[in-house]
């Protein structure tokens, strides 16, 4: 089956705003830059899929996909998340891709393993499979076949209703825990418990936040993780 990975990147400046509390905004954009690097890496070296795609505007992504042979599309590139991925699927369908399978930029501790072991699990078409985050709130990675076969809504807590959709439409959905997958960094205590997992010991993400002195800010030990702002709490609080 042909199943091309698509991984949508906002314009890094600007993003990560859950993260503002703790990182300013060229370290926020330095962090997604090795974050985004490290799922390029993975969806690059993992066996079964058809090609990688980035939907993007982001001129280092752009550039980053092109030297890797990654493909880039940017129609729907601003759509928001559910936006972005749904116009990448609808142009790689349109070109008779089986099925796409869908990550965000914000998991570093995906392993080309994880990326094969959800293509592993996905069943025949029409099929859904998802590994959620670790929080059981976001799906993390998404595996759709045909492309269209479920229509996609991700946002805070999403799991639930991505399981609900399928469901509706007479597919039962594959669940598939993956720990490197589901560690995704969203807010401040997503990086004290990044820090404290075995899976993120190699990325460079964590050599990134070690040499930015960021885990000293996150507090002795980061035992005792802040209280997470909502989306709707950050927006609140912006100018
Ligand atoms: N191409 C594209 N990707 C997006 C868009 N919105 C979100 N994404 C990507 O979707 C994934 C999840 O992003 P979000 O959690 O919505 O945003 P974030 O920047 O990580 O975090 P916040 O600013 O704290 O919400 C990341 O890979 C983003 O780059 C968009 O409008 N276009
Ligand atoms: O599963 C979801 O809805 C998305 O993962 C939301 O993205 P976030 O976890 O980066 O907020």
């Amino acid at each position: 089956m042909s199943i091309w990975a698509v991984l949508p990147v906002k314009e890094m400046r600007g993003s990560k705003q859950r993260l503002s509390p703790l990182l300013s905004p060229e370290e926020r954009v330095a962090l997604m830059r090795v974050m985004v690097g490290e799922v390029l890496d993975a969806l690059c070296a993992a066996r079964g899929l058809t090609g990688v795609a980035v939907v993007t505007l982001d001129a280092w992504t752009t550039e980053e996909a092109r030297r890797r042979g990654v493909r880039v599309i940017t129609g729907g590139a601003r759509d928001g998340h559910t936006g972005s991925v749904t116009a990448a699927a609808r142009v790689l369908a349109a070109e008779g891709a089986a099925g796409v399978l869908t990550m965000p930029g914000d998991i570093p501790a995906v392993t080309p393993a994880e990326v094969e072991a959800l293509l592993a699990v996905h069943g025949s078409a029409p099929a859904f499979t998802i590994a959620p985050a670790h929080d059981e709130k976001g799906s993390n990675g998404v595996v759709l076949s045909p492309p269209d076969v479920v229509p996609l809504r991700f946002g805070e807590d999403s799991y639930v209703p991505h399981l609900a959709a399928a469901r509706a439409r007479g597919i039962a959905p594959r669940i598939v825990p993956l720990p490197g997958v589901a560690m995704d960094i969203d807010h401040p205590a997503d990086l004290a418990m990044f820090a404290r997992l075995d899976v993120s010991r190699e990325t460079r993400t964590l050599a990134w936040l070690r040499k930015a002195g960021v885990l000293e800010r996150l507090g002795a030990g980061c035992a005792a993780p802040p209280p997470r702002p909502t989306r709707a709490e950050m927006s609140e609080g912006a100018p």
